[in-house]
């Protein structure tokens, strides 16, 4: 399963930013993509996307903004200039954020390319991502937009508990077909949602999958999950794996287990 690989992301879930680029040097022969999340990035700032980037690894930046369009779209600004080749807001924000955001993310985009342009004066400058595959390395790309549907460690209860009488198979069906309508790339689910996702939106969209264990590890706050075999078979783009990984005594051993024992 070692294409596989490519599509698992790691989760640096730590405030150290000196445990997270160990990890990275660690497993970046092994894996090409890890999360930074609120934890680490509140720690480090946006220069530990760099410093990830510059050992050859893409970021996955996981921030989740949900908020007022307006405040959003400006985040989304700068969350475009860091380096990241993906990152996400929440689905539950809306029509009209998601809209803002994506329409804030191309036109940045293109201002960091013709900012590049010769004569302009800011080659070298600008933050793009890189692409871990040797005969991708440097490739400029614009980094994914996606959107959070329902946290996986939700239940139904849970969305209950908030006044949302859909199930969550529905809600993030539901809020997945409203991001592709905004225009966005993908959507983060839980694997369980994968096939319905797919049937209602089709390949052309990807689809994150965190809420993904080992038959041998604890699901702690995930309710819903599957195993990274069951998620891949499914349909997922890419799992986000980060305790059953980070939190084992040997998280090289823990990759190769996940990858040769499902
Ligand atoms: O619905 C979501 C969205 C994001 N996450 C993030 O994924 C990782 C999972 O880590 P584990 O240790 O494998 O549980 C974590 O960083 C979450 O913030 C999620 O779990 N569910």
């Amino acid at each position: 399963m070692s294409h596989d690989l490519d599509r698992i992301i790691i989760a640096l879930d730590t405030p150290d930013e000196q445990k997270a680029l160990d990890l990275v040097k660690l497993l970046r022969y092994k894996v090409s993509t890890f999360k930074v999340g609120l934890e680490l990035f509140c720690s480090t700032g946006p220069s530990i996307v760099k410093k990830i980037n510059d050992e050859g690894c893409r970021v996955f930046l996981d921030l989740k903004f949900h908020d007022i369009p307006n405040t959003v779209a400006g985040a989304v600004r700068a969350a475009t200039s860091t380096g990241a080749f993906m990152f996400n807001i929440h689905a539950s924000g809306g029509r009209e954020m998601m809209r803002q955001a994506k329409e804030a993310i191309d036109k940045t985009y293109d201002e960091m390319q013709r900012a590049k342009e010769p004569g302009r004066g800011l080659q070298g400058t600008s933050n793009v991502s890189i692409i871990h595959s040797p005969d991708k390395l440097n490739t400029v790309h614009k980094p994914l937009l996606i959107a959070v549907t329902v946290l996986t460690s939700l239940d139904d209860q849970d969305l209950k508990d908030i006044n949302i009488t859909k199930s969550t198979l529905d809600q993030a069906v539901a809020l997945a077909c409203l991001a592709k309508e905004c225009g966005l790339d993908g959507v983060v689910a839980s694997p369980k949602e994968i096939s319905a996702i797919r049937k209602a939106i089709g390949k052309d969209f990807v689809i994150v999958t965190p809420g993904v264990r080992p038959s041998w590890a604890a699901a702690s706050d995930q309710k819903r999950v599957m195993t990274p075999a069951q998620a891949l078979e499914a349909g997922a783009d890419y799992i986000v794996i980060g305790r059953p990984v980070t939190a084992a005594p040997d998280p090289l051993e823990a990759i190769d287990k996940i990858f040769s024992l499902q």
